[in-house]
């Protein structure tokens, strides 16, 4: 007895395909543009939506509308699964390559359709292709790195996909197929049922990856100044409070240096608000350059900048500033100016973030008013 008619199954995953397209599409049109695949993700799922109805529509309409154009669909559709992945990941698809082996595929099925026709060979062809498309895709997801449930869930559902095509092809060699996917077949009810889970869960998947990739941005917006790429205020402010406490609970001095470019406003001037950006970009390489992986240097306003030494007693801060200072002497022709500092350290006791900016300000006040291009410790 068959506990699920196939037909009625293929109209209800296809159902399901077209209201996750429609997620999918949602879903493009509120997140950032930089989030790419979401609208590859939904077409290719309306694609195997159209298979899908086409499939279940044998005896109604032409045979080669229920057979070679579905196959093809279902083919591209899951083709355009991968594309969506590769696009979201930024990478360009190779979409001629698989268009041509879909279409060398689609041709076996017509000729299995209408020259000899075969159901089993047709099977055996679209369940090759489509296993090894999944298998490809997975591996894809693998190399860009898992480390996220979305990604593990993603790739868990397409190897299980994947699997599922090699068992239906293998039972090819050794089970009774009937001659269409419609015919009821244990296997074909697996394979229907199994694909249905698998497009919703990849969905899932695809939305939660999209989600995560929203909320890494949103977090490098809240942390990163975009043009420099150093750290905000807001995030050096939390910054200093934990490295304050930090230093008060371990004894160790916490070094803080106040930064600014020297008559920026005349690069402005003279070369344009452009060079004036790139002038700013290259000043913060050169002191990431001068700094160790822990050290956390900030953008505070146009070209003032801080910069947070952990563990740092004040001659080794004095050190990291001069090699700043002299790394930012403009050589030759170059379009950049000098930089005056201010270094200031941690108190033992009583200290907190606006005093120790304060005594920076102070000293990076001095150092402007004794003649620019020098550091000053307060
Ligand atoms: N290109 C560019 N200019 C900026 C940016 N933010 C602020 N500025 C400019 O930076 C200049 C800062 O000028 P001032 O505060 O007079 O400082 P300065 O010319 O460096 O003079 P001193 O600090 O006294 O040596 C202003 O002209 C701002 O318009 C930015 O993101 N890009």
């Amino acid at each position: 007895m068959n506990v699920i008619d196939p037909r009625t199954a293929i109209v209800l995953i296809s159902a399901m395909s077209a209201l996750m397209a429609l997620v999918l599409w949602a879903l493009k049109r509120s997140y950032p543009p930089s989030i790419q695949g979401l609208g590859q993700w939904a077409q290719a799922l309306l694609i195997i939506v159209v298979g899908g109805i086409l499939a279940a529509s044998r005896g109604q309409l032409p045979e080669i509308l229920t057979t070679a154009v579905p196959n093809f669909l279902l083919c591209w559709g899951v083709y355009g699964l991968y594309a969506g992945t590769q696009r979201f990941y930024g990478v360009r698809p190779a979409t001629w390559r698989w268009l041509a082996v879909t279409v060398a595929v689609t041709l076996g099925t017509l000729w299995f359709a209408l020259g000899d026709p075969s159901y089993t060979a047709r099977l055996r062809l679209v369940t090759a292709l489509l296993a090894v498309m999944f298998a490809v895709h997975a591996w894809f997801i693998v190399r860009q790195g898992m480390g996220s449930f979305s990604r593990w869930l993603t790739v868990g559902v397409i190897v299980y996909i994947a699997v599922i095509q090699l068992v239906r092809l293998a039972t090819t060699f050794f089970l009774p197929m009937g001659d269409t996917i419609l015919s009821g077949t244990p296997q074909h009810v697996l394979f229907i049922a199994s694909f249905s889970v698998s497009v919703l869960l990849f969905s899932v998947g695809a939305v939660l990856m999209a989600g995560d990739r929203l909320r890494a941005e949103l977090e490098l917006l809240a942390t990163r100044d975009s043009l420099t790429n150093t750290l905000t205020r807001r995030y050096m402010d939390e910054a200093c409070a934990i490295e304050l406490e930090r230093s008060h609970r371990t004894g160790q001095p916490l070094a803080m240096l106040m930064l600014d470019l020297d008559h920026f406003k005349t690069i402005n001037d003279t070369h344009g608000h452009q060079a004036g950006d790139r002038v700013l970009v290259e000043f913060a390489a050169k002191v990431q350059r001068c700094l160790r992986s822990k050290d956390l240097l900030g953008r505070f306003g146009g070209e003032e900048f801080a910069l947070l030494l952990p563990n740092t007693p004040l001659d080794a801060a004095l050190q990291v500033a001069e090699r700043i200072r002299a790394a930012c002497v403009p050589q030759g022709n170059e379009v950049g100016c000098t930089v005056s500092i201010g270094v200031t350290l941690s108190l033992p006791q009583n200290d907190s973030m606006d005093k120790l900016l304060a005594r920076a300000d102070a000293a990076l006040y001095e150092a402007k008013n004794t003649g620019r291009n020098r550091v000053v410790a307060g």
